[in-house]
């Protein structure tokens, strides 16, 4: 008896799914003269990338420039292997979801964290009394993203159930349309219920020593991410997770390990700083005027709905503190293209010129 053996069986633990399945076919049908295995980004180096391939795992070289977009973590790509050196790199499949922040530098291209991430865990240390401005900057960066968020409330054995349920209610008014679920690492059920509510590929983000890596450890089953309070040696301060990794989780989920994000900034948020506000953004619907800044207009629904308790002040300066960083960021791009715009300029006219001369 014969069973039929699917090639890409084995990349199933990374995350292969249907619609791969159908976005591969479309890739391939594009390429139809080239033999190309599919295989997905686990880990980038400067001019190469560590790949996982339905052949094992394997590296690959890419020169500077050769792909567009580069590859980053969780990508999928397709491998040509007819060429004379080994495999190579022929193109990035269509991305469903790109996980993004404003660039640590300042400077203003967007700083790709990870490729196809399905769930974005915020973990938030129920102890930690962590503003939730942070939170809210969090949920907006996987809303961004396309993936759908969930926050765990992490480290929950530290509160009496009185705090815990304070701690939550607080959370889950602010954390609209996410699921919350508080967490604790010596009790399983916990962490099942978490898992019950993630799919395909996960990351997990929050604030340094947030419990990310105990997580980690836990949902994998294995002790895999170093935990706690290991400080590197070499003066740089903090020791974390330093590569990124794609790590396959018994059950059918695939973790990508990012290093704490330390600063984090937004890039462009377009609709995602909406909906992590949806409270604010369907009451501010009903302002008198629609240019209303909330802060003393007659006829102001928000301020209204604050008086009302229906959130607090603090969830609307949240608000209006990422909506600033955004307008900052976008007018950061803007010069920068300009910038771009006036050298391209520059070039033509120094064309024409030596061509005139
Ligand atoms: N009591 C308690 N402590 C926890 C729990 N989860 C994590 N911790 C502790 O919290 C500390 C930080 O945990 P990590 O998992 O290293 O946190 P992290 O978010 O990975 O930190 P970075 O790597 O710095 O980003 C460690 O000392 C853990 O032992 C928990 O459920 N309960
Ligand atoms: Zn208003």
């Amino acid at each position: 008896m014969q069973t039929e053996v699917n090639p890409t069986d084995p990349l199933v633990r990374f995350g292969w799914d249907d619609d791969w399945t159908r976005r591969w076919a479309a890739f391939q049908d594009a390429r139809p003269e080239q033999h190309l295995l599919p295989a997905r980004v686990v880990r980038v180096h400067r001019g190469a990338c560590d790949v996982e391939t339905p052949l094992g795992p394997q590296r690959v070289e890419i020169p500077a420039g050769h792909l567009v977009p580069g590859p980053t973590t969780g990508d999928w790509v397709g491998l040509s292997l007819d060429g004379p050196d080994g495999a190579r790199a022929v193109g990035v499949l269509p991305r469903r979801t790109v996980l993004a922040r404003a660039s640590v530098t300042g400077r203003s291209a967007e700083h790709q964290l990870a490729a196809n991430v399905d769930t974005v865990v915020v973990a938030i240390g129920a102890e930690s009394r962590t503003t939730l401005g942070r939170v809210e900057r969090f949920l907006a960066l996987a809303w961004n993203s396309g993936a759908q968020p969930v926050v765990a409330l992490t480290k929950s054995d530290l509160l009496d159930d009185a705090e815990l349920d304070e701690v939550l209610d607080r959370v889950r008014a602010d954390a609209v349309g996410v699921q919350v679920v508080p967490v604790r690492h010596d009790d399983p059920a916990s962490v099942a219920a978490l898992r019950d509510r993630l799919r395909g590929t996960v990351v997990l983000l929050g604030s340094s020593g947030a419990g990310k890596s105990t997580l980690a450890n836990l949902l994998v089953g294995e002790d895999r991410f170093a935990v706690g309070d290991v400080r590197s040696v070499d003066g740089k301060g903090r020791h974390t997770t330093v590569t990124r990794e794609l790590v396959p989780v018994p059950g059918g989920l695939v973790l990508v390990d990012t290093p704490g994000l330390r600063s984090l900034g937004v890039a462009e948020l377009g609709d995602a700083l909406g909906t992590t506000f949806a409270d604010v953004a369907d009451v501010a619907v009903d302002c008198r005027f629609s240019d209303c800044s909330h802060t003393s207009e007659p006829g102001c629904a928000v301020l209204s709905a604050i008086g009302a308790g229906v959130f607090d002040q603090r969830r609307l300066d949240s608000f209006r503190k990422l909506e600033r960083e955004q307008a900052w960021f976008a007018s950061r791009t803007d010069a920068r293209l300009a910038a771009e715009r006036r050298r391209e300029w520059k070039k033509v006219v120094r064309a024409h010129r030596d061509r005139h001369a």
